[in-house]
């Protein structure tokens, strides 16, 4: 059989006792051809890993199609593959093809507690490919293996989608002392569009590989949005290096948008504080007018422009809508999002944390504020002296 795609759709799964889902409505899609699945430690490949297999059951979401035949080679190489005895006596034209690209000795199928992790990892391998799965998952496939042993994995992945290109080879000694072309991962040739509606998914970190096979990546990344953090599932074209290149520019574009639109909400905010303030002070000059002295016009004149401009219906309905704008700047701000800070030593840094350039922090209108056992005392017309005292 051949799929148009492996497709997970709204997935949400929560481990039993953990305190929050590890996704919340991913969807993901993955079309015929090589999809490199990356992404940091514990994020959650594995687990989706399972999900498209069915060995775990999402809260929500579908695996379609239903009926796909999944092959899974895991990273464990101690794992015995279940159709080992099957694979043993199977000696077709694909089987065989299968066994030349990876090195696969005649003994080896009867010998597996003997071999070397090389040799269990590509007998691995070849027992999943000798299923003929419609979709083949190798989590990875090239952890503590040689560079030949790499290049004729890479190879057999690129057999399995239809999509062998011209490599230039080196010779790969096999346990019995044969000695097989491989490829030695040199790129002659873009990868060509494969030929079958075999869908490859490799969990992997090792960037040669995946620049060997993969036509794009499955980027998992923590995204942060609003206030909280959630993982997002992205999917870019091309290889590693076509991927984070990507990646890289998106991500700038998106810090810079976060930065604007924080800046604007910001200064919006600052302007309508400082209206209040203004307000407040124009009508603490009107009450005040009423006992300026009858000669003292430009006094008079002063409190009357402030009671136009300030306390009047127009200046209300003006700050109103300032409001309105700052609520709106502020979500904006919250709407756009970003791939969420990692720890790295650095607090400052992680916590956005820089020093302000402001000549004013905070304006505080006159009064008391509780504070646990004391108080903090706010003079009135002296926004800049706070004093702390014991209730
Ligand atoms: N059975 C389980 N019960 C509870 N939590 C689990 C279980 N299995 C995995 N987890 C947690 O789920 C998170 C994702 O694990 P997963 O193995 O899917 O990550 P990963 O991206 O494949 O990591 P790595 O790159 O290290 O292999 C981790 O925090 C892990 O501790």
């Amino acid at each position: 059989m051949s799929i148009t795609a492996l497709n997970l759709s709204h997935i949400t799964y929560t481990y039993p006792g953990a305190p929050e889902p590890i996704f919340e409505d991913v969807t993901v899609t993955f079309a015929p051809g090589w999809t490199a699945v990356l992404g940091d430690n514990g994020i959650g490949k594995s687990t989706l890993m399972h999900i498209a297999q069915g060995k775990l059951t999402p809260e929500r979401g579908q695996v379609s199609p239903s009926d796909a035949v999944i092959a899974f080679c895991p990273q464990d190489v101690a794992a015995v593959p279940d159709n080992l005895d099957d694979f043993s006596a199977d000696w077709s034209p694909e089987t065989i093809a299968i066994r030349d690209t990876l090195g696969i000795a005649d003994d080896w199928p009867y010998r597996y507690d003997t071999l070397s992790g090389g040799e269990r990892k590509r007998l691995q391998i070849a027992c999943a490919l000798a299923a003929h799965p419609d979709v083949l998952i190798l989590d990875e496939p090239t952890n503590h293996v040689d560079a030949p042993t790499r290049n004729a994995i890479a190879q057999a992945m690129l057999d399995f989608t239809g999509q062998r290109h011209a490599l230039a080879t080196t010779a790969m000694p096999t346990a019995n002392g044969q000695h097989h072309e491989e490829s030695n991962g040199k790129e002659t040739a873009t990868l060509p569009a494969p030929r079958r509606g075999r869908v490859g998914i490799v969990v992997s970190h090792d960037i040669e590989l995946i620049d060997q096979v993969a036509m794009r990546c499955a980027c998992f990344e923590r995204r942060h949005v609003g206030h909280s953090n959630i993982t997002v599932v992205t999917m870019r074209p091309g290889n590693y290096t076509a991927a984070l290149a990507d990646a890289t520019a998106l991500q700038a574009g998106e810090r810079h948008a976060l930065d604007q639109a924080s800046k604007e909400a910001a200064r919006l905010q600052r302007e309508s504080a400082s209206r209040r303030h203004d307000a407040a002070l124009a009508a603490t000059s009107w009450r005040a007018n009423r006992t300026i002295d009858r000669k003292d016009h430009d006094a008079r004149n002063a409190a009357k422009l402030a009671k136009m401009t300030s306390v009047d219906g127009s200046a209300g309905s003006a700050q109103a809508r300032l409001d309105a704008r700052v609520e709106a700047a502020r979500q904006a701000a919250d709407s756009i999002t970003v791939a969420a800070k990692r720890y790295d030593g650095d607090l400052a840094a992680f916590a956005g944390i820089e020093p302000s350039h402001a000549t004013e922090l905070v304006r505080l209108d006159a009064g008391v504020i509780p504070f646990g056992e004391s108080a903090v005392q706010v003079l009135a017309q002296s926004s800049d002296r706070v004093t702390g005292c014991k209730r």
